[in-house]
């Protein structure tokens, strides 16, 4: 049976009570797998992958084929304490999917669960997968070696939900659409002490700040001002009272660009800037930056034109030419070694991606699941 509209909310509803943080999607596996398991079977194939505990794999097999088509959902979350207030929100303290992965996976399952009934002219294969907002899960795949023999997909697309565009809309832009990531770790390693005797003891929060001050001068002063990068660094521990020196310093963050030469070029003012401050503070600042999978999401130009062209005058989808976004994603990582195309899907909300009250309009699911199926259709009738 096709699932309807409000079935679908039901399931996203579901995954929304019970999100779990990156490589811990236990539940929500499990979830899945009991959904995926109530469709038609006839021509699916369940693949579960001790390499990679909470992924799911899922190949429907085709009529005739010509090509293997993926398509990639991310199914962790975040650790941010939810405040909707919603009837559905997060049961589990202190984490959230305020990312939209919820409605990601819905969606997903809708195209599945629709070509579970029309058996499709190609082969499909759906690639449920852990760990996107850290711990890089498409690149792990990747590196087990998950993509093997028939669970190789020729091309692969992958969406993520847009609260600034209208609820069911597909935007998508030829060329880059995410920036590359690297996530920085700063460990500022000085000498602990009595609050009132700062001469015999070296202070790593003072060292810190003169650090985070540091940091800001690197896209102001480094970068050509017409290209653009980003340095944020979101989370900052120190000290454990107020009349004791912090003998370590603990400081995580985030570096954006639209291209690698970019992300490379912040990294090294990084190292630089890390270096210099440990020389002058006379203590050891231990920088650890780590890309990951979170490469820039680069689109291949001829998949992502047929995909353009498709929205465009597909009857019900509103299609909308995007800018590119400092958003990183490591399914950058997996469309480096398969050409595919990601794009938005509009979910129409005042709050931004990763905030506690995010909010997603649920009638973009159904809208989604539609405009993909359309589109797989067509592309299954494409020769080349
Ligand atoms: C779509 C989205 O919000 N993705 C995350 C990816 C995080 C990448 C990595 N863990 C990092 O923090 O650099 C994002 O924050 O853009």
């Amino acid at each position: 049976m096709v699932l309807d509209e409000e079935q679908l909310i039901q399931i996203r509803r579901h995954l929304h009570t019970i999100p779990e943080l990156a490589l811990h999607e236990t539940m929500t596996h499990e979830y899945l797998l009991q959904v995926v398991r109530s469709f038609k079977q006839d021509y699916l194939e369940i693949r579960e992958t001790p390499e990679l505990p909470t992924a799911l794999f899922v190949r429907v097999k085709g009529t005739a084929p010509q090509r293997t088509i993926g398509y990639r959902t991310d199914i962790d979350a975040l650790p941010i304490t939810e405040q909707t207030g919603l009837p559905f929100a997060s049961q589990h303290p202190g984490v959230m999917h305020a990312c939209g992965h919820d409605i990601h996976m819905t969606v997903a399952l809708g195209v599945l669960n629709y070509f579970a009934e029309h058996q499709p002219q190609d082969n499909l294969l759906f690639f449920f997968q852990p760990a996107e907002e850290s711990d890089y899960g498409g690149k792990r795949a990747y590196e087990a070696g998950l993509f093997a023999g028939k669970w190789r997909p020729d091309e692969f697309y992958g969406l993520h939900d847009n609260p600034d565009l209208p609820a069911g809309a597909i935007g998508c832009r030829m060329g880059t659409l995410f920036a590359g990531t690297t996530e920085v770790n700063i460990d500022l390693e000085g000498q602990g002490g009595h609050a009132a005797y700062p001469q015999d003891a070296n202070d790593t929060v003072v060292a810190a700040a003169a650090l985070i001050m540091q940091v800001q001068t690197v896209i102001s002063r480094s970068i050509d001002p017409i290209q653009s990068g980003v340095v944020t660094l979101g989370k900052i521990r120190g000290g454990e009272i107020r009349n004791v020196i912090a003998g370590h310093t603990r400081i995580e963050g985030t570096i954006r660009g639209l291209t690698q030469a970019m992300i490379e070029s912040i990294d090294d003012r990084l190292r630089d800037l890390c270096a210099g401050i440990g020389r002058s503070f006379n203590m050891k600042v231990n920088l650890e930056l780590n890309q990951g999978g979170y490469w820039p999401v680069e689109n291949n130009p001829q998949l992502t034109k047929f995909f353009i062209n498709y929205m465009k005058q597909a009857p019900n989808v509103d299609f909308v030419e995007t800018a590119p976004a400092m958003t990183g994603e490591d399914f950058g990582f997996l469309l480096a070694k398969f050409p595919g195309t990601m794009f938005w899907l509009g979910v129409d909300d005042d709050s931004q991606l990763h905030s506690a009250t995010l909010t997603p309009q649920e009638s973009a699911i159904k809208r989604g699941v539609d405009a993909i199926t359309g589109f797989m259709e067509a592309r299954m009738n494409k020769e080349e």
